[in-house]
């Protein structure tokens, strides 16, 4: 139960950070490791459980066991992350850290052309045709792209830059972390018109600068929330807490956000970007989108996900023999066709989404709407080392299994359809 907010005021005093912090406050250590945890940093990485070294969990007969990715319980280790809660109960966790600057030096690059164009400067500035595998100061520590529309993004790289450095004459700080300053996709956005700037933001706004407007999902549930006077005013208040609007959510919103909105992640191998954002287009059109870049590693005992198969003979910018570079298209808003009130059907959409995504052999994050029938379920995720780990530690009798924890199948029955 420890959230984003409370690891990053507990570390940065001592000038140290996960290597990859999810930007959302409340999100937990348990959620993002049992589900996934992605961020800007995550180009060099990985996702949110590479970065632990360890994982304490009690297990189904109740003994509590230490899991690394070299002990008697590497199986465990490896098969907790996408688990959903249906291995053990997280209970311990050790995290790498590393030092970290004061200041984040952030670069708004806006680009205007084509989706394939987008896809195209984006993996350039962060992983540049020519990477010298030897000078890694060329990648920035962290990457980001916000696609606007059919034609428009801002890419956006940050680098570590101390006190010193953001207080040079010249300079520009700016502490978006303040409830009264604009949201940060928005900001963001001017790039657009104003031509790419450069600004220093203090780490911690940076790390969490998604959280006041939920990326831009707070834009639907408070309107006015990006207007200067209801910043100025009630800014502070913001965001709505989620797990409160889980619990208070009525069958109503639940039908409205499955049928007319779109809230999903589409996790592909770089080089089928390019295809996957002219599909989200055709199948969605909802914009803005999120590209966060993250390094897949190839495991040796598989986990829920692993690179693509022969990966390392058809080597792509920025891929390693035992890494590939993928990204995630975050998926969440308004769909253009509802926006025009023409007809869409948001399962339809999902079920298109989820086709597409196993046969380009590519994964859908599970906090979201799951369609899929469980035979299709488990042709996109690799069963092989989920199940060995859910017998041999006898997870199957007191936990229920990741499908039917995640997908819809269970909507409507307590237990869901299997018990
Ligand atoms: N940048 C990012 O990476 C972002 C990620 N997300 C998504 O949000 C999710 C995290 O949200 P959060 O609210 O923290 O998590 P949730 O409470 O939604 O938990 C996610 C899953 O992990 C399980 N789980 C959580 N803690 C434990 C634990 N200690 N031991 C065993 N299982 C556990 C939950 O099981 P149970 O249901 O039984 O509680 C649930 O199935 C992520 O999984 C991710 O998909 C969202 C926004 C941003
Ligand atoms: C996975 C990522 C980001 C996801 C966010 C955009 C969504 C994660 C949880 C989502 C929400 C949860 C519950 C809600 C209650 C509903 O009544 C309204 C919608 C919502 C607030 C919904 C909004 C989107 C999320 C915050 C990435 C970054 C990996």
């Amino acid at each position: 139960m420890v959230t984003m907010s409370q690891l990053s005021a507990a570390t940065l005093p001592f000038g140290v950070a996960p290597e990859v912090l999810p930007e959302l406050d409340d999100l937990t250590i348990g959620g993002v490791i049992n589900g996934y945890g992605i961020e800007g940093s995550s180009h060099i990485y990985g996702l949110f459980a590479e970065t632990c070294s360890a994982f304490e969990l009690v297990l189904a007969d109740g003994r509590v066991v230490r899991a690394t990715a070299d002990n008697e319980f590497s199986d465990l280790y490896k098969a907790v992350p996408w688990s959903h809660g249906s291995i053990g109960l997280l209970v311990g966790v050790e995290i790498r850290l590393i030092p970290v600057k004061e200041f984040m030096k952030v670069t708004y690059s806006p680009v205007v052309g084509s989706l394939a164009k987008i896809a195209e400067v984006y993996e350039d500035l962060f992983c540049p045709r020519d990477l010298d595998q030897d000078n890694p100061e060329k990648v920035p520590d962290f990457v980001e792209g916000i696609v606007y529309s059919g034609s428009t993004a801002v890419i956006t790289t940050g680098r570590y830059a101390t006190r010193e450095e953001a207080a040079r004459k010249g300079n520009v700080i700016n502490d978006f972390g303040w409830w009264w300053k604009p949201w940060f996709h928005i900001h963001a956005q001017s790039a657009l018109e104003r031509g790419t700037f450069v600004e220093y933001v203090p780490v911690r706004s940076y790390y969490h600068r998604h959280t006041r407007s939920l990326y831009w999902e707070g834009g639907l549930i408070v309107p006015m929330g990006n207007h200067p006077l209801f910043r100025l005013l009630l800014g502070w208040l913001m965001p709505p807490k989620v797990s409160l609007l889980k619990l208070t959510q009525t069958d109503g919103i639940r039908k409205y956000y499955i049928q007319r909105h779109a809230c999903q992640d589409m996790l592909v191998p770089n080089h089928k970007l390019a295809a996957c954002l002219e599909f989200c287009h055709e199948n969605f059109e909802t914009y803005p989108l999120w590209l966060c870049p993250h390094r897949l590693f190839k495991t040796e005992m598989g986990t829920m996900l692993d690179c693509e198969p022969g990966f390392s003979s058809n080597k792509q910018p920025g891929d390693t023999d035992y890494a590939q570079m993928w990204t995630d298209v975050g998926i969440w808003g308004v769909p253009g066709p509802v926006l025009r009130c023409e007809v869409w059907d948001g399962v339809q959409a999902t079920k298109n989404m989820e086709k597409w995504l196993r046969d380009s052999r590519s994964y859908q994050c599970l906090y979201a709407e799951v369609e899929q029938s469980e035979g299709e379920f488990w042709q996109m995720f690799d069963p092989s080392l989920y199940n060995a780990v859910r017998n041999k530690y006898g997870a199957e009798s007191a936990f229920m299994s990741v499908y039917y924890k995640i997908s819809n199948c269970k909507k409507g029955s307590k237990h869901g359809k299997k018990d």
